[in-house]
């Protein structure tokens, strides 16, 4: 059986004046970033991907991560990752020496989720099947033996698990060929950053729409007079129908979130994504409370299925948007996929970045085919830009994501970019 030989870590940096004019009001002026993996096998030829998204320094930092991992994966026999996934994610978190700067949180953690992404690529590869299609094959047996239910028992049990997925197994052939023929919607961001002048995000907004566009995303937060003013832009170029969402990258109190948003009401935000600290489940659950019936959403940075479980059974959020690689990688996605379905949460996960479109795709599919097996009011985040990086970019069809054909976790680099955006220092 294949081994992994040898792990390679490259720092990627790709400045912002090369793919992005615009910004949120956390990160005016981002660096966008990849600490990325690359594991070489025994088998000629055969190498697992993966990758994190961070921003500017912060990716040297990750890629030191990345290195105090390598111990647990190199020397990796596939035969086992095959035979006992969850096994192999909870030996890769359960470092002793490594515990009392993680597992579940930091730096440490994102490394995690590029390391075990790149063995879910590797994976897929072995198997000949893209990531989505690999895990839709799978019995509720076999899925369920990828996660670690630790710490997460009192939200969902390994079988009320295997009951809740066997419950949506008739359906699957007809939701594979229902996403083959119309793929996955998704929204886009890239007419709502705050960098943009009104006409361009008039024109972006108006772009959008007639590519078919149902939902468009919109960045607020930094100015409320601002938001007022971009957000009757919006709303007056893309018509009643659309849903408008707004993002405020976690810059406000509790109570002042509760204040800001009422004011935005005026053009009915479908959410409100990232309103105060991700790390504040009662915050959260309080801001809901306060501008309902606007939706609360957070994800992007819950760094673990811990967090997650809280944000879902405190009745803090509706819309759960988890992180390819904010979490420790597909296991533990998986894990929060389970959860929000026995709870009934919207699943609409965070993309952009770098390759996060590339991988999330992945995970809505396996959400729709295998555990919540809806797509009702469920919608991957799309940003237009860096994925002429990749050797299978993701492919947008009428607003919809189509599902990613070829082996693998599509986040494999070309050549070309591995060489010209390595970090100079
Ligand atoms: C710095 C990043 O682009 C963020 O602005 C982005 O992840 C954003 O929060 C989003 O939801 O798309």
């Amino acid at each position: 059986m294949t081994r992994i030989v040898d792990m390679q870590v490259l720092d990627l940096r790709f400045p912002t004046s090369q793919h992005l004019d615009g910004s949120d009001a956390m990160n005016p002026d981002p660096d966008y970033s990849a600490a990325y993996v690359i594991l070489k096998t025994d088998a000629e030829g055969l190498e697992g991907h993966g990758l994190t998204f961070t921003i500017g320094r912060g990716n040297e930092i990750c890629c030191a991560a990345i290195e105090a991992l390598r111990h647990l994966v190199v020397g990796t026999d596939m035969g086992t990752v095959a035979a006992d996934m969850g096994a192999f994610w909870r030996h890769m978190t359960s470092d002793s020496q490594l515990r009392w700067i993680g597992p579940d949180k930091g730096a440490i953690h994102l490394a995690t989720g590029a390391v075990i992404n790149a063995v879910w690529d590797l994976w897929a590869k072995i198997e000949k099947k893209p990531v989505w299609q690999l895990v839709a094959d799978m019995s509720p047996e076999e899925f369920v033996r990828c996660i670690d239910f630790r710490y997460i028992t009192d939200c969902i049990t390994r079988d009320e698990a295997i009951a809740l997925l066997k419950a949506v197994e008739p359906g699957k052939a007809e939701r594979i060929a229902t996403l083959k023929r119309e793929g996955y919607p998704c929204y886009t961001t890239s007419a709502g950053w705050l960098g943009y002048s009104d006409e361009k995000l008039r024109r972006l907004a108006k772009e959008a729409v007639d590519a078919g566009f149902h939902h468009i995303k919109m960045k607020v937060g930094r100015d409320l007079q601002d938001d007022i003013r971009r957000l009757t832009i919006a709303r007056e170029t893309v018509g009643p129908d659309v849903n408008l969402m707004i993002d405020a990258n976690q810059v406000w109190e509790v109570d002042q979130a509760i204040d800001w948003v009422k004011q935005l009401a005026f053009v009915k935000p479908w959410f409100i994504e990232e309103p105060t600290s991700p790390d504040d489940v009662e915050g959260h659950r309080k801001i809901r409370e306060g501008v309902a019936p606007v939706q609360v959403a957070t994800g992007e940075m819950c760094q673990n299925r811990i967090m997650f479980k809280q944000f879902i059974m405190r009745g803090a959020i509706d819309v759960v948007q988890i992180d390819a690689c904010r979490l420790g990688g597909v296991n533990e996605v998986l894990a929060v996929l389970l959860m929000a379905a026995k709870h009934k949460l919207l699943v609409c996960p965070h993309a952009g970045g770098v390759g996060l479109c590339e991988y999330v795709q992945h995970l809505s599919m396996i959400d729709y085919v295998a555990v919540s097996a809806s797509r009702e009011g469920r919608v991957i985040e799309f940003v237009d830009h860096l994925h002429e990086h990749f050797k299978e970019p993701c492919v947008i069809e009428g607003a919809a994501y189509m599902p990613p054909q070829a082996p693998g976790y599509s986040i494999e680099m070309k050549p070309e970019t591995l060489r010209d955006f390595r970090f100079k220092g």
